[in-house]
C-alpha cells in the first residue's frame, strides 16, 4: 500500500474519532456489502437470442461507442475487467435473454438452468451470486407492449409459463452459487394514450402474477422481486404495473417490491420511499439508476440523491433488508468503465453514509437543536472520507483513484478494439 495513502488514513481515522465515527467498523461493514451488476449494461440490453430487432418495452439505449460484448464469453470478459476495479466481492444479475443455446435457439417458455450453465459454472468460479429477471420484451409476443396483461389469454399464458420458469432457474442458481438469486419480474405493459378500461388489465396482471407465483420455492434458493414504473416510450398514458399496484401486491403476498431510482415522477425521490415501504415489507431490492429528467437509465454518479439513499440504508439499518442493484445503460462511452464508475459510486455513498457521525447528529435532533443538527450535517459532508475509499480500496487491491481506469485503456486497447475490426 502507498505510504501517502497510508498516513492519510490514520489520520481521517483520528478526524472521525473525534467525532464518535469508528472508521475500521465502517470499513468491514462496507466489506460485506455486495452490489448486483447488470449484465445488460455491457451489450446494450440486446441479449444473445439473435433477434436484431428493436429491444422494446419502452428501453432505449443511445450512443456507438464500439467494443459492445456480443456472446457470453465476450461479455463475461468484460464483467471480470469491471470485477477487478470494483473492491469488495460482488454479484451478477442476469436477464433471460442472456441464456446461452447456440444453435438452437430456446424460446422464452422452453428455458431451463442447463441454458445457463456457462454462468453458472462463470460465477461458482468467481465466487459470484446470481440474481435473475424474466425478460417480458424484445419478442414478437411482446410486440405489441403487452405481456402478463395482454387480453388474449394464450399471449398471457405464453408469458406467465415464462415467469414460472425463471423462478425455477433462480432457485437453481442459487441453489448452485449457495446464496438466494433475486428473481426480479419486469413487464413493459401499457399504454401509449389515454384507455377508456384501467381496470381489466390490472386484474389480468394480477391473476397472471399470482400464477407465477403459485409454485412454493425456498427463499434461501430463490426469492421474488416486483418492479413498478410511471411510464415508458410508448406507454406515456397508463402502465399497468404501477408502482401503487406493485406495493400492494408485494405487501398481500410477502414479495421483495424492487425500487428503481428512474421510475417515479421526476420530483420524487427513491430516498425517502424505503422507510415508507420497509414499515410494512420484509425486503426489497433497489434498482440504483439515475433518471435526467425522465428514465433516462444514465450511469450513477454520486449525487446528492445517491448520498441520500446510501444514508437511509445505513441510519434505518435496512442494509440486511435491502438487496443493492444497479440498473442503467449507456452506449456512449466504455461500457466496461460505465459498470466500474457505477458501482464505484455506490459504494463511495454507502462508504460515506456509514461514516456519518450518526450519535451525534441523533442526539442533536432528539434535544431539538436543529440550527446544531444543520450545521452537523453540513460539516460532514468534507470529512475525509476520500482517504478511508482508498485506504479501502487499496487494501483489496484495487486502485482507489483515477488509475482504475489505465486498466480500462489497456483492455480497449487490446480486446475492446479488436471487437471493432472483427466488425463489432
Ligand atoms: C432491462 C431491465 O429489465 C430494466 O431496466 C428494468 O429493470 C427497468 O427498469 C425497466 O425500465
Ligand atoms: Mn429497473
Amino acid at each position: 500500500m502507498d505510504r501517502n495513502v497510508r498516513e492519510a488514513f490514520a489520520l481521517a481515522r483520528e478526524r472521525y474519532a473525534e467525532l464518535g465515527v469508528d472508521v475500521d467498523r465502517a470499513i468491514d461493514r462496507l466489506g460485506r456489502l455486495s452490489v448486483s451488476l447488470h449484465c445488460w449494461q455491457g451489450d446494450d440490453v440486446v441479449g444473445f437470442e439473435g433477434s436484431s430487432g428493436e429491444i422494446g418495452g419502452g428501453l432505449a439505449v443511445t450512443g456507438r461507442y464500439p467494443g459492445r460484448a456480443r456472446d457470453g464469453d465476450e461479455l463475461r470478459a468484460d464483467l471480470d475487467r469491471a470485477l477487478s476495479l470494483i473492491p469488495g466481492s460482488h454479484r451478477l444479475n442476469l436477464h433471460a435473454s442472456y441464456a446461452e443455446a447456440p444453435g438452437r435457439p430456446v424460446d422464452r417458455d422452453a428455458l431451463g438452468p442447463e441454458h445457463f450453465s456457462r454462468w453458472i459454472d462463470w460465477a461458482k468460479r468467481r465466487g459470484v451470486g446470481l440474481d435473475f429477471n424474466p425478460t417480458f420484451f424484445a419478442h414478437p409476443l411482446a410486440a405489441d407492449g403487452l405481456t402478463l396483461s395482454h387480453p388474449d389469454p394464450a399471449i398471457r399464458r405464453f408469458w406467465v409459463d415464462h415467469g414460472i420458469i425463471c423462478r425455477r432457474i433462480g432457485a437453481a442458481f442459487g441453489e448452485a452459487t449457495g446464496t438466494p438469486c433475486v428473481t426480479n419480474l419486469w413487464i413493459p405493459d401499457g399504454s401509449k394514450d389515454l384507455p377508456v378500461d384501467r381496470k381489466g388489465p390490472r386484474e389480468r396482471l394480477l391473476s397472471s402474477l399470482d400464477a407465477i407465483f403459485a409454485e412454493p420455492i425456498d427463499s434461501a434458493r430463490n426469492k421474488d422481486a416486483v418492479e413498478g414504473k410511471l411510464f415508458g416510450i410508448g406507454a406515456e398514458a397508463y402502465t399497468v404495473g404501477s408502482h401503487e399496484f406493485y406495493l400492494a401486491y408485494a405487501v398481500s403476498r410477502g414479495k421483495l417490491l424492487c425500487l428503481d431510482a428512474g421510475h417515479y415522477h421526476p420530483t420524487e425521490v427513491l430516498s425517502d420511499k424505503l422507510s415508507a415501504v420497509l414499515a410494512f415489507l420484509d425486503e426489497a431490492l433497489l434498482h440504483v439508476s439515475r433518471g435526467v429528467r425522465w428514465d433516462s437509465d444514465h450511469v450513477v454518479t454520486l449525487t446528492d440523491e445517491l448520498d441520500a439513499i446510501a444514508q437511509e440504508l445505513v441510519r434505518g439499518d435496512y442494509l440486511g433488508r435491502v438487496h443493492l442493484g444497479l440498473d442503467f445503460f449507456d452506449a456512449s462511452i466504455n461500457r466496461v468503465a460505465a459498470w466500474v464508475i457505477g458501482a464505484r459510486n455506490l459504494l463511495k455513498a454507502l462508504l460515506r453514509a456509514l461514516l456519518e457521525p450518526i450519535d451525534r447528529l441523533r442526539a442533536l435532533e432528539a434535544e431539538g437543536d436543529l440550527t446544531g443538527r444543520l450545521a452537523l450535517l453540513e460539516e460532514a459532508k468534507l470529512l475525509p472520507s476520500g482517504a478511508v475509499w482508498d485506504y479501502y480500496c487499496q487494501e483489496r487491491g484495487v486502485p482507489g483513484g483515477i488509475e482504475w481506469l489505465d486498466a480500462i485503456r489497456s483492455y480497449e486497447r487490446d480486446v475492446l478494439a479488436k471487437r471493432v475490426e472483427a466488425g463489432a
